[in-house]
């Protein structure tokens, strides 16, 4: 078993936080993973999926035509004033202003019409300032963030940098295991058409240097999450690895080699 308090001491005598970058297709486990690994490392959670998601339910909700990208960048100011989600890996809400958006985000409208927004340059802009404040201002002793960009972009110089990937037919099973009453076929199509929506803007299926893939395919769920902390113990454990980022775009110098981790 991972030693996790290793990881947290590292992490307490680096004196910043350190930042855990992941990304990965719709159903790849990033969320579910991700949450109980931040559980066990005693770190902060972040999931931006679901600040796209907030802020295509708020252009929704404010009358936006989400193909009009100057619209939607008119709003980002507001909507970032008013996001609020939590850190624990322990407490799911997402907030815009006073509504409690945690549930409507995951609806299947939501999910089917994300893409838009994502697309939007200044709306990946504002997002990505606003995931690297919440990053550097994380009052645990490391973050754990997933999404689409967090190893390209958002945490490109993160010490910990993981792409989870696993079969196209196993994530539209797991997806489609929490949908009850929507057919395989219907959750296949969503999950398809997302992916590849999302591909024209991200990339999220090849490891950028440096950065580990975790396929889960053949994994259940808890050796998913042992084999997830074994890469950031071997990430975080090296001299030069236990500072945090700076959570600038460039990249490191300090580069892994790309690596395979499955059983
Ligand atoms: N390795 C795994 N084996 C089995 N089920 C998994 C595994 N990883 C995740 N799951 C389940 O699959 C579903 C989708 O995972 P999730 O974490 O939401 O993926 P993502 O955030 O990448 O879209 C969840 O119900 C989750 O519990
Ligand atoms: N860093 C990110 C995270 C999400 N997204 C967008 O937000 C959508 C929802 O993300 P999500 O993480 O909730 O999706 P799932 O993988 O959980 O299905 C994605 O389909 C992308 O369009 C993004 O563009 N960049």
């Amino acid at each position: 078993m991972t030693d996790t308090t290793q990881i947290g001491r590292d992490a307490l005598a680096a004196g910043t936080p350190i930042v855990v970058a992941v990304d990965g297709p719709a159903g790849s486990g990033k969320s579910s993973v991700c949450r109980e690994s931040a559980r066990r490392l005693g770190f902060g959670y972040l999931d931006t999926g679901a600040a796209y998601r907030a802020l295509t339910w708020f252009a929704i909700d404010s009358g936006c035509d989400l193909d009009d990208g100057d619209a939607v960048a008119t709003l980002l100011p507001s909507f970032v004033d008013r996001y609020r989600i939590s850190q624990s890996p322990d407490e799911r809400w997402v907030r815009v202003g006073e509504v409690d958006v945690s549930e409507f985000i995951r609806d299947t409208a939501i999910s089917g019409e994300v893409w838009r927004v994502s697309r939007v340059p200044a709306a990946r802009e504002a997002l990505t300032a606003l995931f690297r404040n919440t990053m550097a201002s994380t009052t645990s002793p490391g973050i754990i963030a997933e999404g689409r960009d967090i190893t390209t972009v958002v945490a490109a110089d993160a010490p910990a940098r993981i792409l989870m990937t696993a079969d196209e037919a196993v994530r539209i099973a797991r997806r489609a295991g929490e949908k009850v009453g929507e057919t395989v076929a219907a959750v296949a199509e969503s999950v398809s058409a997302r992916d590849a929506r999302d591909a024209k803007v991200t990339n999220f299926t090849d490891a950028a240097d440096g950065v580990t893939v975790l396929d889960t395919t053949r994994l259940d769920f808890e050796q998913s999450v042992e084999a997830f902390l074994r890469i950031v113990a071997s990430a975080t454990s090296g001299p030069h690895q236990t500072t945090a980022p700076s959570l600038a775009a460039a990249p490191s110098a300090v580069r892994h080699d790309n690596t395979k981790e499955s059983r």
